[in-house]
């Protein structure tokens, strides 16, 4: 749908540069989407392997973000084969609602009550970030961190059109609940994509 060099506003990786490619299509249907341009695949344009791999190679940054739509809607073996062997490192953004493939260096999973992770996707996760729309969150939030791997970190994120009212709720759960961390999309609050 669209490649982008910013700085990941999200999660553990948040501050550092990475170049975007936001793949088209995505099935599981958030009603507080922040891309819903993105859920239909065949208004965007296809573009070859080669040529997105040399975009995203010819920035400073080594670090590429996968996300979308949901990217695991795609087979992702061969983009993240040919993004190693051009020496970048590959990270994505997914709901974990299909089968996992690719070769990665840093998974964010972000689970959605619209269609259920996989439970090898919940395994294979660096990082759980779980975006809180209201209080009922943080106990669907603790049921998917039961099923992540012992070294997974953890992350609560506003929902956007929320975050007035659920940032305060979260700041009190994380002081109560130090495993977790928050997450702020700080890409918003730069004003940068
Ligand atoms: C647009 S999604 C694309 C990747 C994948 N489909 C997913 O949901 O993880 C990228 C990230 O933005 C988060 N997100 C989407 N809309 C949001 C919103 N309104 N407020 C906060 N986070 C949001 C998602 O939970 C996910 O972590
Ligand atoms: N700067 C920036 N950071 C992000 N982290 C996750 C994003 C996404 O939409 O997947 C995103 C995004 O769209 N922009
Ligand atoms: S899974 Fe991701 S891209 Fe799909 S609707 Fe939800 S937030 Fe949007
Ligand atoms: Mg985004």
């Amino acid at each position: 749908m669209e490649q982008f060099y910013t700085i990941q506003g999200e999660g553990a990786n948040a501050g550092r540069a990475a170049y975007f490619i936001r793949l088209g299509g995505c099935d599981v249907g958030c009603h507080w989407c922040d891309v819903k341009e993105s859920w239909d695949a065949d208004v965007h344009p296809r573009l070859s392997l080669e040529s997105l791999v040399a975009e995203a190679s010819a920035h400073p940054g080594r670090n590429v973000v996968v996300t979308g739509g949901e990217p695991l809607m795609h087979d992702l073996g061969p983009l993240t084969r040919a993004l190693h062997a051009a020496g970048m490192q590959t990270w994505m953004e997914t709901s974990g609602a299909h089968p996992l493939t690719g070769e990665w260096d840093w998974i964010c999973l972000s689970p959605k009550k619209f269609k259920a992770p996989l439970p090898e996707v919940l395994r294979a996760a660096h990082e759980l970030k779980v975006v809180v729309f209201n209080k009922s969150d943080f106990a669907w939030a603790e049921e998917h961190a039961a099923q992540v791997g012992p070294d997974c970190r953890l992350f609560l994120q506003p929902e956007w059109g929320k975050a007035a009212q659920v940032t305060p709720l979260i700041i009190d759960y994380v002081k109560q609940h130090p495993q977790w961390q928050v997450s702020l999309q700080t890409h918003k609050y730069l004003d940068i994509p």
